[in-house]
């Protein structure tokens, strides 16, 4: 289903181009410090880059992301920008592309993960348990806010929107007690005086692709495919393809309360699976690993995804993810 054309599995090395290549970005600062880590990535790698940033739909349209019934609205306007040869890469956050594939553009490489899990930030620092009962909490993610009412039924979920530094703003005039972030944002942008409390996997299972970058090309372009894919790390490459095969077979798209994690530990592919009902009540787990085969990287991926699928599916899955379109 969400199949992609192979990426090749050895770390060769980056062949410069006749030209620099032009990096595609959304304006954020979130977006702006990503795109400018691949370029770094890059001058590393001896290949010479520029920045080209792009406002996009996400970044100007406030209604929360339900209302905009669209897949895609941070990462379309730069993919645009390639299919129109304004840009020769774009670097998304991994978490926000979409698992349909278009077939003029290739995902050629997904660097090293760092930080995968979420944070809550409030200036009292609460933890999950600490948080005063019916305290108000931002947050414009059904699978954050599934897991929390699954642990917390009496706190009052509100949806927040925009970038982070308006998130932020949100929390300090008091719009709410707390709110939900993903780590590596915060991380990446140094906000290390930001009052937050870091959530283990437990207490919060990240999105498919959480904290991961992924940079995609134009499908044609070979010059740009050899200058970039050796930015590809394996074993994140591998470990993000479960999690967003998982989300392809369950048909979640981004705005399902589903939540993966996969990850490569003594040579077996583990993937911690999540399926939750929009109002928290009702939760289905699947952990499981099999053995990894690095020049199969792509099939175990597939395979313990489709595992898993099946397992949450006889379970009754499909059921609870059915209700988010209601
Ligand atoms: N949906 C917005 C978005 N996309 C990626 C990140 C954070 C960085 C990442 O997960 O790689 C965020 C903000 C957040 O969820 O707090």
């Amino acid at each position: 289903m969400s199949t992609q054309p192979p990426t090749p599995p050895s770390s060769e090395p980056c062949s410069s181009p006749s030209r620099s290549v032009r990096i595609a970005t959304r304006y954020s600062a979130l977006a702006m410090w990503q795109a400018e880590h691949v370029a770094n990535l890059l001058s590393n790698a001896g290949v010479a880059t520029e920045i080209v940033p792009l406002i996009s739909s996400g970044d100007t349209d406030m209604r929360p992301i339900d209302a905009t019934r669209q897949v895609g609205v941070f990462t379309k306007r730069i993919q645009q920008a390639l299919i129109d040869n304004e840009a020769d890469i774009a670097v998304h956050s991994l978490k926000d592309l979409p698992t349909e594939v278009d077939s003029r553009l290739t995902l050629i490489a997904v660097p090293p993960r760092e930080v995968v899990n979420d944070c809550l930030v409030s200036p009292a620092r609460w933890t999950l348990d600490s948080l005063p009962a019916g305290a108000c909490i931002g947050t414009g993610s059904r699978r954050r806010a599934a897991q929390l009412k699954n642990r917390r039924p009496d706190l009052n979920i509100q949806p927040i929107r925009g970038n982070l530094q308006t998130r932020l703003e949100k929390l300090q005039t008091g719009d709410f007690d707390a709110i939900m972030l993903a780590s590596a944002g915060l991380m990446r942008l140094k906000m290390d005086s930001v009052p937050r409390v870091e959530l283990s996997l437990v207490e919060m299972m990240p999105a498919p692709g959480q904290g991961a970058l992924a940079i995609e090309v134009r499908s044609d372009a070979t010059e740009i495919q050899a200058a970039t894919q050796c930015l590809n790390d394996l074993a994140t490459r591998a470990a993000v393809t479960a999690e967003r095969s998982l989300l392809a077979n369950l048909n979640g798209g981004c705005l399902a309360p589903i939540a993966g994690y996969a990850q490569i530990l003594e040579g077996h592919l583990r993937l911690d699976a999540l399926v939750l009902s929009v109002d928290g009540s009702k939760r289905l787990e699947d952990s499981r690993s099999i053995r990894f085969d690095e020049n199969h990287w792509q099939t175990c991926a597939e395979r313990i995804a489709a595992e898993a699928t099946e397992n949450l599916a006889s379970r009754g899955a499909r059921e609870l993810i059915a209700e988010v379109r209601l």
